[in-house]
């Protein structure tokens, strides 16, 4: 006797049961496929595809225990799982007849307009036949964590297939759809900027299109293509990191005041390398392991960017005044041990692991950039030659640089005022942003460039206003001279620790585009 139920119209069944409960079942199903094949011809190839499919399902659950699952996690050991996001690229461009819904969208802010995307729906299923075989993927997801404040949920991809293909599966059909996941990342046009969200721990994405190129830039065009040409060279070098064992990755600092480009500057590296942004605030990573899993997570030919890192150090304020260092004693101990806090999760240390240490053993062709407005106010462990290979000084705008803005902005490029400007960018610190701010008010370049000269006749008033307070800086008490001391031994200190800013991509010693100081 069978001791299995049928439990719906589709036949499923529990799986002790004997071939002859089926019997009525095959006559049916025999019936059906001898309809199946005289209608054949007439009935829609999307509806017989649609039938093929469940009969095969429905046949193979009657007759075999031959289906095997494969699930595919979001994450791996604790990281995300790069499967799963080559699954979830692959399986929108397999959507066929089988699949009864869809997600679409797009996440470009620019353009409401902008094409929209497929992505799978929770639940959906989508059949893929590869080399003659057929696959079965689900997109399922639970709460983790039901009724707890971290509802996080999981999803993972429910792969079904037969059971003798297993081997396949896992040497030759995931292969395949990884490597069509690869090519199809490396053909979108658009890039991605992401953002870290600490309430999923995710990194969100939206569509990266910022118009700054090294062709826009205005800076000097020397170091303009000094960078160039180091970027080129670093993503050439494929071969020549590996045999000489070092992590293809390659660290920059941008310094030097504000709007003077650092952004844009970073936007053009995303521009020209056809990398994505990993924009990383570190107020927004917890700790240290924290810190770890969210690196680890980001992806190949990727940027990873952390703007402003002066601003997170606390080591920075432990250096400003007498009265502050009291407040943080009981935090010199973890000073001492160079552990100086990024911010209250993260440490000075943790970072540098990870850009000494995991992050130069995992993934490929990253870059890391750092950007500060005071770099006399990092750490000198951050600037340690090793640590950022490049640093580069962006300064204030130079003639070439306004002639580069005049020319994008204004469209002229020549102008009898050409030479009084050349001159006021001699005198007065202005930067490209004050410039472009000045060419950008309107469309008539005389009016705009007589604004921009006006502009630096104020700057220039104003700068002399600001030598004169300072001459008349109040009279130094005792006090005042001996922190004074104390913080000039400190830096010396520091600078010793500083020896070559630069190291050249085949680990000789090179100047990089650094160091003339300024700001
Ligand atoms: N070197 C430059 N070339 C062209 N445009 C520039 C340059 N520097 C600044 N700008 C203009 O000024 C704006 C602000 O510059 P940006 O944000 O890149 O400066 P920043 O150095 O990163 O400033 P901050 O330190 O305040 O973040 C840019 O959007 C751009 O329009």
């Amino acid at each position: 006797m069978a001791s299995s139920t049928w439990n719906d119209s589709m036949g499923t069944c529990s799986s002790s049961s004997s071939i002859s409960d089926y019997i009525p079942s095959v006559n049916a199903m025999l019936r059906f496929s001898t309809f199946f094949m005289v209608f054949g011809n007439i009935i829609p190839s999307a509806i017989r595809e649609a039938i093929g499919d469940w009969l095969h399902g429905l046949f193979l659950r009657i007759f075999f225990d031959s289906e095997f699952t494969f699930n595919i996690e979001d994450t791996w050991q604790h990281f995300h799982n790069e499967t799963y996001r080559a699954v979830g690229v692959y399986l929108p461009t397999r959507i066929g007849t089988s699949t009864a819904s869809l997600v679409i969208g797009h996440n470009d802010h620019n353009d409401i307009m902008a094409p929209v995307q497929p992505a799978i729906a929770v639940g959906s299923t989508i059949v893929d036949h590869f080399q003659g075989h057929r696959f079965e993927w689900v997109l399922c997801e639970k709460n983790e964590n039901p009724g707890s404040f971290n509802n996080r949920k999981k999803r993972w991809y429910k792969l079904k297939c037969r059971k003798k293909n297993r081997e396949f599966v896992t040497e030759t059909y995931i292969p395949h759809v990884c490597r069509a996941a690869d090519e199809i990342i490396k053909e979108r046009d658009g890039l991605s900027i992401f953002t870290y969200n600490k309430d999923d721990a995710y990194w969100d994405a939206t569509v990266f299109k910022h118009p700054s190129t090294f062709e826009t830039l205005a800076m000097d065009p020397a170091q303009k293509q000094e960078i160039i040409s180091d970027l080129d060279l670093f993503v050439q070098r494929k071969d020549f990191f590996r045999s000489v064992g070092r992590a293809w990755k390659r660290g920059y600092l941008l310094y030097g005041p504000p709007g003077t480009g650092k952004s844009s500057l970073v936007a053009a590296i995303a521009n020209h390398l056809k990398f994505n942004v990993y924009d990383l605030q570190l107020q927004s990573v917890k700790s240290d392991s924290d810190l770890r899993t969210v690196l680890t997570a980001t992806t190949n030919r990727s940027i990873l960017l952390l703007e402003d890192v002066d601003c997170s150090s606390r080591s920075t304020e432990t250096r400003l005044s007498k009265e502050e260092e009291d407040k943080h004693k009981d935090k010199h101990k973890q000073r001492d041990e160079k552990k100086s806090s990024i911010n209250p999760g993260v440490t000075l240390s943790g970072l540098l692991n990870f850009i000494d240490g995991l992050w130069s053993t995992c993934g490929d062709e990253r870059i890391i950039i750092l950007t500060t407005n005071h770099k006399e106010k990092l750490d000198p462990a951050l600037l340690r030659p090793g640590r950022m290979d490049v640093h580069i000084h962006m300064g204030y705008c130079s003639f070439a640089g306004f002639l580069l803005l005049a020319d994008k902005y204004l469209g002229v490029k020549e102008h009898s005022l050409f030479k009084v400007i050349e001159a006021w960018m001699q005198k007065v610190a202005v930067t490209p942003a004050e410039v472009a701010q000045q060419l950008m008010k309107t469309n008539d370049a005389q009016v705009a460039l007589d604004g921009l000269v006006e502009f630096c006749k104020n700057k220039e008033k104003e700068m002399a206003e600001a030598a004169a307070a300072a001459a008349k800086a109040p009279v130094v008490t005792a006090e005042l001279q001996a922190e004074e001391v104390s913080k000039k031994s400190e830096a010396t200190a520091t600078e010793k620790d500083i020896s070559s800013q630069s190291e050249s991509q085949s680990g000789d010693s090179s100047s990089s585009s650094d160091d003339d100081e300024e700001d």
